[in-house]
């Protein structure tokens, strides 16, 4: 056998081939042809149909993860909003029992013992202008100062401001005494006695049993890098462990959660072991929060983000001996 004849005999099959599927008008090959385009069309109705599918399954998916991420943003991880910054709150409240660390130290000063614990918020209880001006005061001495880390304060009554990786005295820079008038220190004075008189309301004691106390603070948080321990101002803590001498916390906010700085909400931390929430505070400007100090109001302050977030921390004790005077402006406490 050569090759000669088997190119021949292929040739020979490839045209039987040929023959078979080359259009004719004979009527096996129309009914094909129509089986064919059966086929095609139930394939095409197929195709449009699987396509339909996965598309209603893919919007069922999204839909399904846009609710679940609304619902988490809402319910993250067992929160409570106590005050958002939409809400004009002339007062909210919330009460409990005190802690028995807090009950027992407080006994020593009947008068200034709360018929509960608990904490409030109020957007009414101070003026912008009156915010205004505190606000500008801390803007202005804390850029001529200020930490290198996250968290700077000054408080007028030590004269302790933050500068870079320590403390200087506000009273012996003067350029910082320059810009302390008595309009700031009359501001000052006017907003702690109007907390001072909410809390003594609120917590039903009498305003006189509560006392001004040490540290009483402006404070202006960023997201710069922590240098110092004083600069992780985001722990979980209590005010009575970190500060001794405090029976009341208050927190007056200059400005506005959102608007002005990211982060920095305040988050009070319920419940024990395995069953605990958060209950959130947006810090609004001129929002007042106050509560009592002990371990039934654990809490700390996210982490801000962006920008500057401003404060005062305005603390309360019921020991006169822990007491501080009003500021005065010729008495800066050297
Ligand atoms: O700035 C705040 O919202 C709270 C600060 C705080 O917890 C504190 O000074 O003890
Ligand atoms: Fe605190």
């Amino acid at each position: 056998m050569t090759t000669g004849s088997l190119r021949q005999r292929n040739n020979g099959n490839k045209q039987k081939v040929y023959q078979n599927v080359s259009p004719t008008t004979n009527g096996a090959t129309t009914n094909l042809q129509s089986k064919l385009a059966n086929i095609s069309a139930e394939l095409q109705h197929a195709t449009q149909a699987s396509t339909h599918r996965l598309w209603t399954r893919a919007v069922i998916a999204a839909s399904v993860m846009i609710v679940v991420y609304f619902y988490s943003q809402q319910h993250n991880s067992n929160e409570t909003k106590f005050a958002l910054i939409k809400e004009k709150l002339p007062l909210r409240i919330q009460k409990f029992e005190c802690s028995k660390s807090y009950k027992a130290e407080i006994r020593r000063f009947p008068n200034c013992v709360p018929k509960k614990c608990g904490r409030f918020v109020s957007d009414q209880l101070v003026e912008e202008d009156e915010v205004d001006k505190l606000l500008n005061l801390a803007r202005t001495i804390l850029s001529m100062a200020g930490s290198s880390g996250g968290a700077s304060i000054l408080n007028l009554h030590t004269g302790a401001l933050s500068y870079k990786e320590q403390f200087v005295n506000a009273y012996r820079v003067p350029k910082v005494v320059a810009e302390l008038k008595e309009h700031h220190l009359t501001v000052y004075n006017t907003v702690k006695n109007k907390i001072k008189k909410a809390i003594a309301e609120q917590f039903g004691i009498p305003a006189e049993s509560l006392y001004l106390t040490d540290p009483t603070f402006f404070s202006r948080l960023t997201n710069a890098t922590a240098r110092t321990m004083n600069d992780e101002y985001w722990h979980e803590h209590v005010d009575k462990d970190t500060y001794e001498s405090f029976h009341y916390t208050s927190l007056l906010y200059l400005n506005t959660y959102q608007k002005d700085y990211k982060g920095g909400r305040f988050i009070f931390i319920d419940g024990s072991n395995g069953n605990l929430t958060k209950s959130a505070i947006e810090p609004k400007k001129a929002r007042v929060s106050a509560f009592t100090s002990g371990a039934e109001n654990l809490h700390h302050v996210e982490q801000v983000t962006e920008g500057e977030r401003y404060a005062i921390t305005i603390s309360f004790t019921c020991d006169p001996d822990r007491a501080i005077s009003d500021l005065h402006i010729k008495t800066p406490n050297l």
